[in-house]
């Protein structure tokens, strides 16, 4: 039976357009992200997917189009509504982006130190706390990103993302460069987190061990826009040829007849 009840929406993206000189990347692009959800974007290389992901925190000032979050509309002033989401959201960039000259408590803390009264004991508690929470061993805490392995690095990134405990995380690829273990490690714990917090995730992705093993809703890129979206199987009945050619290939018939809990969200890989 179809669930029928009302969705929060708590990303609502109308009209987009992007472009970069006579080049549009987005046009008419429309898209609802529901409260809790986990959302995987797909589309091909160059379609926009990170340049979406941009344009709703704020970092890509798009040509057209309104951008609301958590009630807030990003582009009426973004540098307003930045400091209002800030705290609302974190975003993981594709390596991490961690500061190679912090250790990984001190990138957690980072974000911390823009809100008042929260002592250097409390933020060092705090940060230590989401260095666990993402399934790093304490003394990782002490060390520098040069020192971790890539998929150490991802889950620092991580860790720095829920500093705040944000109500929406944004991550681009999270999977990208990790041995299938550790993405498969990754995913589970980018699930968990997501149900034990009930955090939305919005996750673009190359990756369809990902959009298989942890996605709620999933959003095509194509053509300029959102062309579709829904649940795996409304993508495996779609006649796009991109979204046909995507979900019935070889290798998503490979993710389809895999497992879907993978991997161990406790060790870091
Ligand atoms: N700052 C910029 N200046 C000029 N063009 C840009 C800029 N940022 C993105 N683009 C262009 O916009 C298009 C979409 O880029 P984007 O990085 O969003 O694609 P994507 O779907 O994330 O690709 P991929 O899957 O390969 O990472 C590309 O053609 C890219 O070259």
């Amino acid at each position: 039976m179809k669930d029928t009840s009302p969705k929060d929406v708590v990303i609502e993206v109308r009209g987009l357009r992007n472009q970069f000189g006579s080049h549009v990347v987005h046009e008419d692009l429309d898209l609802d992200v529901y409260r809790g959800e986990i959302i995987g974007v797909v589309g091909g290389s160059g379609t926009g997917k990170s340049v979406l992901l941009r344009s709703i925190v704020g970092l890509q000032e798009p040509a057209a189009g309104s951008i609301n979050v958590l009630g807030t509309d990003v582009l009426a002033d973004v540098h307003a509504a930045r400091e209002t989401l800030d705290e609302k959201w974190g975003v993981m960039f594709q390596d991490g982006a961690l500061f190679s000259s912090l250790t990984v408590r001190e990138n957690v803390e980072v974000p911390m130190r823009s809100v008042p009264d929260l002592s250097p004991s409390i933020r060092r508690n705090l940060a230590d706390l989401k260095i666990s929470m993402v399934g790093l061993p304490y003394l990782a805490g002490d060390k520098y990103p040069s020192e971790l392995s890539g998929g150490m690095r991802k889950r620092a990134g991580l860790a720095r993302s829920l500093a705040l405990d944000p109500e929406i995380v944004f991550l681009d690829e999270p999977t990208a460069g990790l041995d299938p273990v550790g993405a498969a490690a990754f995913d589970t714990l980018i699930k968990n987190l997501s149900r034990s917090m009930g955090l939305t995730v919005f996750l673009v992705t190359h990756d369809l061990d990902t959009l298989y093993a942890v996605c709620d809703r999933i959003a095509v890129l194509a053509e300029r826009k959102v062309l579709v979206t829904g649940s795996l199987e409304d993508m495996l009945k779609a006649d796009h040829p991109w979204t046909r050619e995507y979900f019935h290939g070889p290798r998503a018939r490979a993710a389809f007849e895999a497992p879907t809990q993978q991997g161990d969200a406790g060790g870091a890989t």
